[in-house]
């Protein structure tokens, strides 16, 4: 909303009536017209122009300013204008017909092409002697102007929006081609005001009195009027008072009239008065002038916000208006209005509580009312909410975005599904929860939400539901947000190659680097918590040690370590599928280590906990990792044989004690394998090639070879918060930014960074392949050049009809030519500047030797600025 400008005081003084003083207009009004006039162009073409109601003149200023030189201007008032010069005025009322007579005798038998009007009644000095509405002013401006309009003319006129208004335009309609209302920016948004240009006049023959009589022209209004102003006004009146957040246009119009848009009530006619709603929705002030009204003031029951509340009644609230009407209750009370009637007549009295419980009642309705309607609010957004879902989902199947999977998942999980719990946290809420979803889904299993039927009666419910509702909202919006990055990348990668190219790298570089201990896929495990790996996993393998330190043959912590080390491990698919190897016997050992702790008593405490996570089940890298440890080696072999029978015993007693569940080939992507020698062998190439191109790497390898760091603790580092952080289920936009910046913060040295930057120097030293060409080319062109100039010379040699001095001469040029660079020396031109002693000149300017090219000074300026004005204009002429 722009700044609320005022019509009085100093808000009077804006910025035209500023530039009206600097320019030198009579009246701030000059900048209406030619507002009007940028915008419809009629002054420029007009010969002959009439301005009713003209007083000050400032409209007569612009006509003069803005018509061709000869052109005729006229200017009627109530009261005389000061002379402007090519324009001729008078004083008169233009309803009066000695006023026509004046205007007729000045035109002779001319016709206007424009006619305009700018009264208003009640302003200027004359105000005593308008007897018209602004309505019936208009009309008598309009029958002048259809008297002493050109046929195409244009007539432009003040209108306030009154429920005339509608009447006035379609009139107009009746008698001109176009009819266009519009509110030029130098209008006070303030003031009710507005302007309707009329353009190309239809002339008719005959036009019918009627149009131009306010009695048959605004007829219907004045039968109409009070219906529909004491139904409607009167109810909207109300809906202000308990509505207020919802502000209502003025359909009807301003009541005629009165064009103000601020209104004040005294306070004594809001207590004393009948219909305080009505009164509450209309004012925007209750004053308190009179001396009674003040002592009202005083009084303990007016509190500071009821005073406050009383200063602007148009930023109140529902129970700001219910405190004011509590208020004149009390005061009317007080003043014994309610307690005189009760006192003298019985009849009265009835009367006068018949009023106060009907205030009541009211206010209840309404309030039964507003909670109807913010019912039927949270019914609409959740529609709404469920098209948007509908919109997503159709967006995807007709391939706009990409899968939606996981905001998808989540939605249905949060229909129904029981991990919602987990996810949410708090078993209360989560146990309420269950019910809100209870009380959602109908017997049929649809949602009570998709079906119009009743809400829900229970308060609780109608919380649990807002929050489901919410949730669910929110959900819907994750998915699209998600749709919406997946198309904005898809973009991206159509227009941009720069994008493309970062984005290989970055997923070569997720590749080659540790991500992490991953989940793992396609599990049907139960209880999909979305965490895994970390300090749950650890949590549960310390509990399952403990666990199996005292029952060791239990056959739920069987399957669970099962499970977990199946699906965790590359080496547990193999065993699966060859048993009989070594390395399932490795398997099987490590998985008999975690049941039985008589294996792991060798390991501390704290790395049996480290170990017993199920990523390490398969991975023969933990022996790798203790490949030191000789005894644990020997201990480790010992025990493969008895560990392969139990494999086997335990694989041929069925699935239910052990399970292995198949991962997908991908899953092994961002696993670390320290003995995967692909892995490694690809690494090693690259740095074979590339060498070491990160300060981090660098640094480390300096460590390394300076023994400041061991390989154990370089692995050990590895496994760090970065490392074990779960990707599941977060949208890839995230995922995406995450990548960019939670990475570890490696610590890099002073020594790696120069060894970097002396070999990019190194590196930078080379010249590029297309410098090495052309360097090349030269050569290879020289070398010709010699060649062909020693032929030349041996054929100069052989010349017997040549002195042995002028062969020599001869050879010795023909050489020299084959040993230069091959270019001829570009003679420069030299550039002469015509000013000073050289402006005017004309051939060649005196103490220039060779070639010369005269330049003009002021050329590249001048050229520059018509190109500058010829973009502004073309702008110009866009906007
Ligand atoms: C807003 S002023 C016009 C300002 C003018 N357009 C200007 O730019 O200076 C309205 C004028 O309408 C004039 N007026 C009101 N009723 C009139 C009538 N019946 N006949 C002639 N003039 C009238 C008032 O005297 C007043 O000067």
């Amino acid at each position: 909303m722009g700044k609320v400008q005022k019509k009085t005081g100093k808000g009077r003084l804006d910025k035209y009536y500023k530039l009206a003083k600097e320019q030198g207009y009579r009246a701030r009004s000059a900048f209406k017209l030619i507002q009007l006039n940028k915008k419809y162009a009629f002054l420029e073409n007009a010969r002959c122009t009439i301005d009713l109601c003209a007083a000050p003149g400032g409209w007569l200023q612009v006509a003069s300013k803005y018509m061709p030189v000869n052109s005729v201007i006229i200017g009627v008032d109530l009261v005389p204008i000061k002379p402007i010069p090519r324009v001729v005025t008078f004083a008169s009322d233009i309803t009066t017909p000695q006023c026509r007579n004046l205007i007729r005798g000045e035109l002779k038998d001319w016709k206007a092409d424009v006619v305009l009007h700018d009264g208003a009644p009640n302003v200027g000095t004359a105000w005593i002697q308008d007897a018209y509405s602004q309505s019936e002013l208009v009309l008598m401006s309009l029958k002048l102007a259809v008297e002493f309009l050109a046929k195409g003319g244009t007539f432009v006129t003040k209108v306030f929006r009154s429920v005339d208004y509608n009447n006035l335009i379609w009139v107009f309609n009746q008698l001109f081609g176009k009819v266009e209302a519009t509110k030029p920016p130098s209008s006070r948004n303030v003031s009710a005001e507005i302007f309707v240009v009329c353009r190309d006049f239809l002339a008719p023959k005959v036009i019918d009195p009627k149009f131009l009589d306010p009695r048959h022209v605004f007829k219907d209004v004045a039968t109409a009027e009070h219906a529909v102003d004491k139904g409607s006004s009167a109810n909207n009146a109300q809906a202000n008072v308990f509505q207020p957040e919802k502000k209502r246009r003025h359909r009807d119009g301003y009541a005629d009239g009165d064009y103000t848009l601020h209104k004040t009530l005294s306070s004594a006619e809001f207590v004393r008065g009948p219909d305080p709603i009505a009164v509450l929705g209309t004012v925007n002030k209750i004053s308190f002038t009179t001396e009674e009204e003040k002592e009202w003031l005083a009084m303990d029951i007016t509190s500071p916000d009821i005073k406050a509340n009383c200063d602007d009644l148009k930023v109140l609230g529902k129970g700001d208006f219910k405190a004011l009407l509590k208020w004149r209750l009390a005061l009317r009370e007080e003043l014994g209005l309610d307690n005189k009637t009760k006192d003298t007549e019985e009849l009265t009295e009835t009367v006068e509580i018949t009023e106060e419980v009907d205030e009541e009642q009211q206010i209840s309705e309404e309030l039964e009312r507003l909670n109807a309607e913010a019912a039927a609010r949270t019914k609409r957004d959740r529609r709404r909410a469920n098209e948007v879902k509908q919109r997503t989902i159709q967006r995807m199947q007709l391939q706009m975005t990409a899968p939606l999977d996981i905001g998808l998942e989540q939605m249905d999980m949060s229909l129904g599904g029981q991990d919602d719990i987990f996810d949410l946290g708090g078993t209360e809420r989560s146990l309420q929860k269950q019910g809100g979803i209870a009380t959602l889904i109908g017997e049929d299993g649809d949602l009570a939400e998709d079906s119009d039927e009743e809400e829900p009666e229970a308060e609780n419910d109608e919380v649990l539901d807002s929050d489901e509702e919410r949730e669910r909202k929110m959900q819907g919006l994750e998915a699209e947000l998600d749709g919406l990055y997946d198309a904005y990348q898809d973009r991206m990668r159509e227009r941009d190659a720069k994008f493309k190219v970062m984005e290989a790298r970055r997923n070569n570089s997720e590749r080659e680097e540790w991500s992490g201990i991953q989940a793992k896929a396609g599990s049907d495990d139960g209880d999909a918590s979305g965490e895994e790996g970390g300090w749950d996993k650890m949590q549960q393998a310390k509990d399952l040690g403990d666990s199996s330190a005292d029952d060791s043959s239990d056959d739920e912590n069987d399957s669970v370590v099962g499970n977990e080390v199946s699906a965790g491990s590359k080496r547990t698919r193999d065993a699966r599928r060859d048993p009989s190897t070594s390395q399932v016997s490795k398997r099987a050992r490590l998985i008999t280590k975690l049941e039985e702790p008589k294996s792991s008593a060798s390991v501390s405490k704290a790395a049996q906990v480290w170990f017993s996570q199920d990523v390490f089940a398969g991975l023969d890298g933990i022996d790798g990792v203790d490949e030191d440890d000789d005894d644990t080696a020997v201990e480790d072999e010992d025990m493969a044989v008895d560990e392969e029978e139990q494999w086997k015993d335990s694989a041929s007693e069925g699935e239910d004690d052990f399970e292995v569940v198949p991962r997908e080939p991908d899953d092994d992507v961002n696993m670390w394998n320290p003995e995967d020698e692909n892995e490694d062998e690809v690494k090693q190439a690259k740095i074979q090639k590339l060498g070491l191109i990160t300060p981090e790497a660098v640094t480390i390898a300096q460590q390394l070879v300076n023994r400041q760091i061991t390989k154990t603790q370089l692995i050990n580092d590895g496994f760090n918060r970065y490392s074990l952080n779960s990707k599941d289920g977060l949208p890839s936009w995230f995922l995406d930014d995450e990548s960019k910046f939670y990475k570890p913060n490696l610590p890099i040295t002073k020594e790696a960074v120069a060894a970097l930057r002396e070999k990019q120097r190194a590196l930078d030293a080379r010249p590029i392949k297309k410098v090495a060409e052309a360097k090349a080319r030269k050569k290879f062109k020289a070398h010709q050049r010699l060649e062909k100039a020693l032929k030349k010379a041996e054929g100069v040699n052989a010349t017997a009809d040549m002195s042995e001095r002028e062969k020599a001469q001869q050879i010795e040029k023909v050489m020299r030519k084959g040993l230069s660079s091959g270019t001829k020396a570009k003679k420069d031109i030299k550039v002469v500047v015509a000013k000073g002693a050289h402006k005017g000149v004309k051939g060649r300017p005196k103490g220039v030797k060779g070639r010369y090219t005269m330049v003009d000074s002021r050329m590249k300026k001048e050229l520059r600025a018509k190109k500058r004005v010829e973009k502004a204009n073309k702008k110009r002429k866009k906007s």
